[in-house]
């Protein structure tokens, strides 16, 4: 499986509470998406599972955590339910890039059978406002595949896929908010 585009994933009145809600109060500064470039920093929400490295093992419990953001939970079990069932979920959150934040190319894991879901969460997107979600092959050579920030879009890719969330424009009237669910196969 390489990535998968599910365009109009929630009812347009669901998309714009999940939008309202992560948008409202509870943001944190200083995520980084590449551990060798750590200077470049965004904003970040944290809802379940670990939350920075791979082997604080925090997994355990991620889906009772996430109980304690219904909108996420209620998101989460509709990703699930209609499109990777047999998953368990490792971790959640959302990300928050205004203009002159960036992301850096990195792995979400290093072991196969990891999917990242990745929902695209802003009210509206232009095209010259840059943000896409870019695809690497695995030496990093090419580009594979490349994400619009097409609103209420979620794109489900391998985990050991490298990609990166590229830059904002200065003329973006809004925050780029992408909500993330990592999973792995359940076992
Ligand atoms: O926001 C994006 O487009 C990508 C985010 C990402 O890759 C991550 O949080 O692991
Ligand atoms: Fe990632």
């Amino acid at each position: 499986m390489s990535v998968r585009v599910i365009e109009n994933f929630l009812a347009p009145e669901s998309h714009e509470q999940i939008s309202a809600y992560l948008r409202g109060p509870g943001w944190a500064y200083g995520a980084y998406s590449d551990s060798n470039a750590p200077g470049i920093r965004y904003w970040y929400k944290h809802f379940a599972g670990m939350v920075r490295r791979a082997d604080e093992d925090a997994s355990q419990g991620a889906e009772q955590q996430l109980a304690a953001f219904p909108p996420i939970a209620a998101m989460w079990a509709a990703i699930r339910d209609g499109i990777l069932p047999g998953h368990e979920l490792i971790r959640s959150y959302a990300n928050g890039y205004p203009y002159g934040a960036d992301g850096g190319v990195h792995l979400d894991a290093d072991v196969p059978g990891h999917l990242t879901a990745l929902y695209f969460a802003h009210p509206r997107w232009e095209p010259n406002w840059g943000g896409e979600t870019v695809f690497f092959d695995r030496e990093q050579k090419d580009v594979v595949a490349t994400a619009y920030a097409r609103p209420n879009r979620l794109v489900i890719f391998p985990g050991d896929l490298p990609h990166v969330a590229r830059g904002v424009s200065r003329s973006c009237e809004e925050l780029r908010i992408t909500l993330m669910f990592k999973v792995r196969e359940a076992s």
